[in-house]
């Protein structure tokens, strides 16, 4: 479906029928971590509407949007295997008609990490989360945990503002070497996916460092230095409290060890729990 009027009728009918609607968000060229938020929908709901939409708004002037990958009718394929009930894939001018002049931003989460090295990419995102939920009017939104600060960002936001919808959140879903699945990872050279399979290996390191009782700071740096010396280049190696992001320098609390790495042009970001001692 291409139309708002035309999702919010479906949607309608479903519910009239007494039946739960869960809603995954997703910008295409989906792959098994996609699939599994489709599975985590039905594992909560009747009905599971997923979107396809490259968000302009969420995408700084030297990024990706332009080379995104779009691929629809494979993506239509994949929901369909997947049981999903419904594609939503609206036109840009639709979601952002002329005079379009409304953000949503969420102050806090969002200062640090992905949001200081990607300026506006969550006001992006929480503008258009908003209307997808408003649009779709779902029991529930399935969210991966590989984009943790996106999750806890949208779980604020819904909060914040009354949205009915549940958000929900899916453990990451990844590769044999470890490599969390993502689109991006069809811009990797053959050699960079090789090397690649070390940006988990190093954030397991790290996890285990610190469980073990390394300082904090001296096991972040431990693993920066490792990430460098195999060509991935960190953005941030952080441990961060696992609901506010706060800097954490023991584990009193559920943390979380976040990191984003650049390989040649491709950007990377990854996040692992870090259990209480
Ligand atoms: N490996 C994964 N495991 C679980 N969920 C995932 C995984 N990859 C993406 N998702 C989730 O799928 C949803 C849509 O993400 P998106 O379409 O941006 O895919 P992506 O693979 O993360 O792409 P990108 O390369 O742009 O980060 C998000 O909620 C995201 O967290
Ligand atoms: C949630 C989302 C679909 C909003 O455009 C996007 O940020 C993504 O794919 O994670
Ligand atoms: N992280 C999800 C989408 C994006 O990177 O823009």
């Amino acid at each position: 479906m291409r139309t708002v009027a035309a999702l919010r009728a479906r949607v309608r009918e479903w519910r009239a029928a007494g039946r739960s609607v869960a809603l995954v968000p997703t910008m295409g060229a989906l792959h098994a971590g996609h699939l599994a938020l489709v599975a985590a929908g039905f594992a909560r709901a009747d009905r599971v509407v997923a979107s396809v939409f490259v968000n302009p708004k969420q995408f700084g002037p030297n990024e990706d949007f332009s080379r995104y990958p779009r691929r629809e009718a494979e993506d239509a394929a994949a929901l369909a295997g997947a049981g999903c009930n419904l594609l939503f894939a609206p036109a840009p001018e639709d979601v952002y008609p002329a005079g379009f002049a409304t953000g949503v931003h969420v102050a806090g989460l969002t200062a640090d990490l992905d949001g200081a090295h990607r300026p506006g990419h969550f006001d992006g995102v929480t503008t258009v989360v908003s209307k997808l939920l408003n649009q779709a009017q779902a029991d529930f939104a399935m969210f991966g945990e590989k984009d943790y600060q996106q999750l806890l960002t949208v779980r604020r936001m819904a909060a914040d503002l009354d949205i009915a919808t549940q958000i929900v959140g899916v453990p990451t879903v990844r590769e044999a070497d470890g490599l969390a699945l993502s689109s991006r990872n069809a811009y990797l050279s053959a050699d960079e996916r090789a090397r690649a399979a070390l940006f988990p290996k190093t954030l397991i390191a790290a996890r285990d460092a610190v469980r073990a009782g390394t300082a904090v700071e001296a096991a972040l740096a431990e693993a920066e230095a490792a990430l460098r010396a195999a060509g991935l280049v960190p953005d941030y190696v952080a441990l961060r409290d696992a609901e506010t992001l706060e800097p954490v320098r023991s584990l009193e609390r559920p943390a979380r060890i976040l990191s984003a790495v650049r390989l040649g042009s491709t950007r990377l970001i990854d996040n692992l729990a870090v259990e209480t001692a």
